[in-house]
């Protein structure tokens, strides 16, 4: 049996990586998506479009990234659709980042922390995504789950659409961007399960580089690297072989989010796709 250690995200992430998956491949059951794909626009369809996802994903891609608000326009038929991706991700033994977006004031964001990381509840998953913009402190609901369980948080830091550059680029009292504050806090998270990833990464979006956000990281980063959620690659117009460009030293720890690009063909051949943008990100990462 896998040690607790080896069990956690970051340690399993960290696996990936060292084999050179670096795609995140999005679960974004869109209506036209599911048109495509010849599935009704109802949780039946989304259910579908996910499963077939996570198979295509496992062993070939480092995790797979649900979005939340697809299922959840369906209600309580999506949030039982989503329960049976996440078991199939599971058994597959696919990692999951849970694209929910929450934040709130502590004890409500513990509630939140709660239903998607807490070994055993239906909509278990390995990671979410997270707001901190009630203060890095608010997130601390998670620290144990994190730290006992090896769950992850991934921190929007500097994020893919262009509205977000106002608030993510504002300086705060010392003169840190907001985006690199995020950054900051994320780093200096520790758990003492993570080895060669740290538990908490960020978001940055592939559609700016890191010095239109202000974002300043010491190179080579630090050990535990800071694992980097980008989306922005294939329908948002950033390219695998702009990367490193991108992101430079923090591309040992990069996932690379693709949802659209990846789904809109159809079912026919998604496998091939997924292991086709994952060999093309994996192989522009490994020339930095
Ligand atoms: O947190 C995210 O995943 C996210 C952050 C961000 O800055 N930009 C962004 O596009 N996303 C999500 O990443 C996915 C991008 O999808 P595609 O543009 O179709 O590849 C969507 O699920 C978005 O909600």
């Amino acid at each position: 049996m896998a040690s607790r250690a080896e069990g956690a995200f970051s340690n399993r992430l960290a696996v990936a990586l060292a084999a050179r998956r670096h795609l995140c491949v999005g679960i974004d059951p869109h209506a036209p998506l599911l048109d495509a794909w010849g599935l009704p626009d109802d949780a039946s369809g989304a259910e579908r479009m996910g499963r077939e996802v996570v198979a295509a994903a496992a062993g070939v891609a480092a995790c797979v990234k649900p979005q939340i608000a697809f299922f959840e326009r369906f209600g309580a038929a999506g949030f039982a659709a989503l329960e049976r991706v996440l078991a199939d991700a599971r058994a597959a033994g696919v990692l999951v980042i849970a694209d929910v977006k929450r934040g709130d004031i502590g004890s409500s964001f513990a509630a939140y922390a709660a239903a998607w990381l807490t070994p055993g509840s239906p909509l278990e998953a390995d990671a979410m995504t997270v707001t901190a913009y009630q203060g890095f402190g608010s997130l601390s609901g998670a620290f144990d789950l994190v730290r006992d369980h090896g769950k992850g948080l991934f921190v929007l830091a500097a994020t893919s659409n262009p509205e977000a550059r106002a608030v993510q680029l504002a300086r705060r009292e010392d003169g840190r961007t907001v985006a690199q504050a995020m950054v900051d806090d994320a780093l200096a998270f520790a758990s003492p399960l993570d080895r060669h990833v740290n538990s908490v990464g960020v978001v940055l979006g592939a559609t700016l580089t890191l010095a239109d956000f202000g974002i300043d990281i010491e190179l080579p980063p630090a050990k535990p690297a800071l694992p980097v959620l980008a989306p922005g690659f294939g329908h948002q117009g950033a390219r695998a072989e702009d990367a490193l460009g991108i992101f430079g030293g923090l591309g040992w720890a990069l996932l690379a989010n693709e949802s659209r690009s990846i789904l809109a063909e159809g079912a026919p051949g998604l496998a091939g796709r997924v292991r086709a943008r994952s060999e093309a990100i994996g192989e522009a990462l490994s020339r930095g």
